[in-house]
């Protein structure tokens, strides 16, 4: 199997990779279009016209998935998933032998990297998952996660399967400022702060980011020792961004990225609050454990040099939380 091994830093702007430090740096998202449902950005939300492609191992993908399961939005949205495993040389790959993979039904490509070239045959920027595409002009939209969860949390209200599911709101006006400041602690700590300790090729710069993802957990830690989520009483945005790192976080972060000064299980109110959301309806479908697992011990031969995918934890997601009673 050929060796996937992360970039080091050669002054592309734009590309995921270590830089002289040894530490990793995420590139920034190249599209940032907007569907909206009256259409004035060009993209207007309509049943049918757009289409996710992800990986069911990526957190940033799997919020995509997340906000379009509890809106409602499966037969509106169409989805692709992309091959678990990464080759660093070619990049995401469609690979439909492989189970709870796809073919690329809608440009029928085999490499990621050739959907974004339609769009820019130059491109040579990262090539990331999510990616939202829209099938009427035959472009990428968006490929930024956070901006994609926004659209699919409050354009697409029309086609909502439920009317329940329409009054559902992530991102709720009252609610912005508090979630915007969570969101710009976990992001850097939490969710990107896994891949800086992981990725990190000096001690440095792995001690840097895994101090700062621990006191970080810490600080989550305490906020749901008073209160059933994030912000209070809701689940809103800033809670699906984290559970998709928590999720993660003791099958392969743990061990994986070297984060393993304490386990998700051991914290006494983060564990239940992982449970309890997992147990939302939707939410588990969206969870795939064993792209989870051999995307990040097959693809990172760097740090993972024989690709021997690790048999545990055991964890039982479905245990009774005890938080709708607590809070
Ligand atoms: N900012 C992007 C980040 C997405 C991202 O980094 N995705 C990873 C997968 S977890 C990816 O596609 N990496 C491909 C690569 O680095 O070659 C977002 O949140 O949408």
């Amino acid at each position: 199997m050929e060796k996937a091994v992360r970039p080091e830093y050669d002054g592309t702007p734009g590309r995921s990779v270590i830089d002289k430090k040894g530490a990793f740096q995420r590139s920034q998202s190249a599209f940032r279009n907007w569907v909206t449902a009256d259409g004035s950005s060009g993209f207007k939300a309509q049943p049918g016209r757009y289409h996710l492609y992800v990986s069911l191992a990526c957190p940033w993908a799997h919020r995509t998935l997340i906000l379009r399961k509890l809106k409602g939005l499966d037969d509106v949205i169409s989805v692709n998933v992309v091959d678990w495993l990464l080759n660093f040389e070619t990049g995401w790959e469609f690979n439909e032998k492989r189970d709870g993979c796809t073919p690329d039904t809608v440009n029928s490509v085999k490499y990621l990297k050739e959907v974004y070239r339609k769009v820019d045959p130059d491109y040579n920027k990262s090539v990331t998952v999510p990616v939202l595409w829209d099938k009427e002009t035959k472009t990428i939209v968006n490929n930024e996660s956070s901006e994609i969860i926004r659209m699919l949390n409050s354009e697409f209200n029309d086609f909502c399967k439920t009317e329940e599911q329409k009054q559902l709101d992530f991102y709720p006006e009252n609610l912005r400022k508090s979630i915007d400041d969570i969101n710009e602690w976990i992001y850097p700590n939490i969710n990107n702060g896994v891949y800086r300790a992981g990725f990190a090729r000096t001690q440095e710069a792995y001690d840097e980011a895994v101090i700062g993802l621990f006191d970080a957990l810490d600080k989550v830690e305490s906020i749901l020792s008073k209160q059933r989520y994030l912000v209070g009483s809701s689940l809103t945005e800033a809670d699906i961004r984290l559970f998709v790192t928590l999720v993660r976080f003791d099958s392969v972060y743990e061990q994986h990225f070297k984060c393993n000064k304490k386990r998700i299980l051991d914290y006494p109110n983060i564990w239940p609050y992982v449970r309890d959301i997992y147990q939302i309806p939707g939410i588990a479908e969206t969870i795939n454990m064993e792209h989870i697992k051999k995307h990040y011990m097959m693809s990172h031969r760097s740090i993972n040099q024989y690709g021997i995918v690790c048999i545990g934890p055991d964890l039982d997601f479905m245990a009774p939380h005890g938080r709708d009673k607590k809070y």
